[in-house]
C-alpha cells in the first residue's frame, strides 16, 4: 500500500492508497518542527480510529515546504522501512518534463496537479489550486506543465488586510449575500470573494487567449468548494486531484524507475 503525502504551506494531507482507491485522508497543519515520532503517533491513532488495515510499503511526498521533508523521510524510513519518493528530486521521474525557464524550481504540488489532471482529462488544461497561494497550472497538449500564474491566497489576502490596517478585524472567508457590504466584515468578505471571482475569470480568459485552444478548467484545494458556489468559474471540481497525481507519479516510477 502507498502512503501519499501532500505538504502545502498551510496543511499536510496523508492518504492511503490500496492500488485502487484511497482508504482514508488525514489532515494536519504543516509544521516543520514536527518529528517523525509525532507524525507516527498522530497517524497511527487516526488509522486505528477509522479501523483501517494499513500495510504501507511505499511512501511518496510532495512538499512546497522544503524543511518538512527531512522529518517525513525519517518517518517513512523508521516506521515503514522505505525510502520515500520525493517529487522534484532528480531520482523521482515525471511522466512529462516541465517546459519552463532554465533554473526554475516549479512547486512540486504544481507538477503533481499537472500529472493528475492529464491522467484524467488529457492535455490543454488549467488547474486552479486554492491553497495558501492561488495557483494556475497550465498543462500542455502532451501533459507537460508549461507555466502558470501565482496569486496571493484567499486567506492570505484577508489576513494581509487585518495585519496592515488597525481597524480591520480578522475575518473568515465566506460568500457575502451582496456586493455592497453594510458592515466592515461584509465589506472585507465582498472585496476578497468577488475580487477572486473576477481574478479567476480574467486569468483563465487570458490564458485561453494566449494558448489559442479550448482549455478545461479544473479546481482543487481547500477553498475551491466555496468558489464553486459562486458561478460558472470551473468545468470541474476535484478535491483529490493532488492525491491522484501522486499515485500517477508513483506508478510511473514503479514502471520506469
Ligand atoms: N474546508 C475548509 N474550509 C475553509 N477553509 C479551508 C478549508 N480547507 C482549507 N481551508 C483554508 O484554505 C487555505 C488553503 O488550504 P490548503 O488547500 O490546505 O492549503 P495548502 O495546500 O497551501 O496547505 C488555508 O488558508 C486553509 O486554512
Ligand atoms: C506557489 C506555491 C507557494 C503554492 O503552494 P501552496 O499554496 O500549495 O502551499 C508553491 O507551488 C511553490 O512554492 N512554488 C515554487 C515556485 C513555482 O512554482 O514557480
Ligand atoms: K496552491
Amino acid at each position: 500500500m502507498l502512503l501519499a503525502i501532500d505538504c502545502g504551506n498551510t496543511n499536510t494531507v496523508f492518504s492511503i492508497w490500496d492500488g485502487t482507491r484511497f482508504l482514508c485522508t488525514l489532515r494536519t497543519s504543516t509544521h516543520h518542527a514536527r518529528t517523525a515520532d509525532a507524525y507516527f503517533t498522530w497517524f497511527s491513532t487516526l488509522v486505528k480510529h477509522y479501523g483501517i488495515e494499513a500495510n504501507i510499503t511505499d511512501v511518496i511526498i510532495s512538499s512546497t515546504v522544503p524543511r518538512v521533508v527531512f522529518n517525513l523521510r525519517v518517518f517513512a524510513d523508521r516506521f515503514f522501512n522505505c525510502r520515500p519518493l520525493v517529487v522534484g528530486r532528480p531520482e523521482c521521474l515525471l511522466p512529462q518534463q516541465p517546459r519552463v525557464d532554465q533554473g526554475t524550481q516549479v512547486g512540486p504540488d504544481r507538477l503533481v496537479n499537472a500529472a493528475g489532471a492529464y491522467d484524467r482529462h488529457g492535455g490543454n488544461l488549467i488547474v486552479v489550486d486554492f491553497g495558501t497561494a492561488t495557483t494556475f497550472d497550465v498543462v500542455g497538449v502532451d501533459g507537460a506543465y508549461v507555466g502558470g500564474v501565482i496569486a496571493p491566497g484567499v486567506n492570505l489576502s484577508l489576513e494581509a488586510l487585518h495585519m496592515a490596517a488597525a481597524a480591520l478585524p480578522h475575518v473568515d472567508i465566506a460568500k457575502p449575500q451582496r456586493v455592497v457590504g453594510t458592515n466592515t466584515v461584509a465589506c472585507m468578505q465582498s472585496g476578497v470573494f468577488w475580487g477572486y471571482v473576477g481574478l479567476v475569470k480574467e486569468i483563465c480568459a487570458r490564458i485561453k487567449g494566449e494558448r489559442d485552444s479550448a482549455m478545461l478548467v479544473i479546481a482543487t484545494g481547500g477553498l475551491a468548494p466555496l468558489f464553486q458556489q459562486a458561478e460558472d468559474l470551473f468545468d470541474r471540481f476535484e478535491e483529490d486531484l493532488t492525491m491522484h497525481g501522486l499515485t500517477v507519479i508513483y506508478q510511473y516510477n514503479k514502471e520506469n524507475g
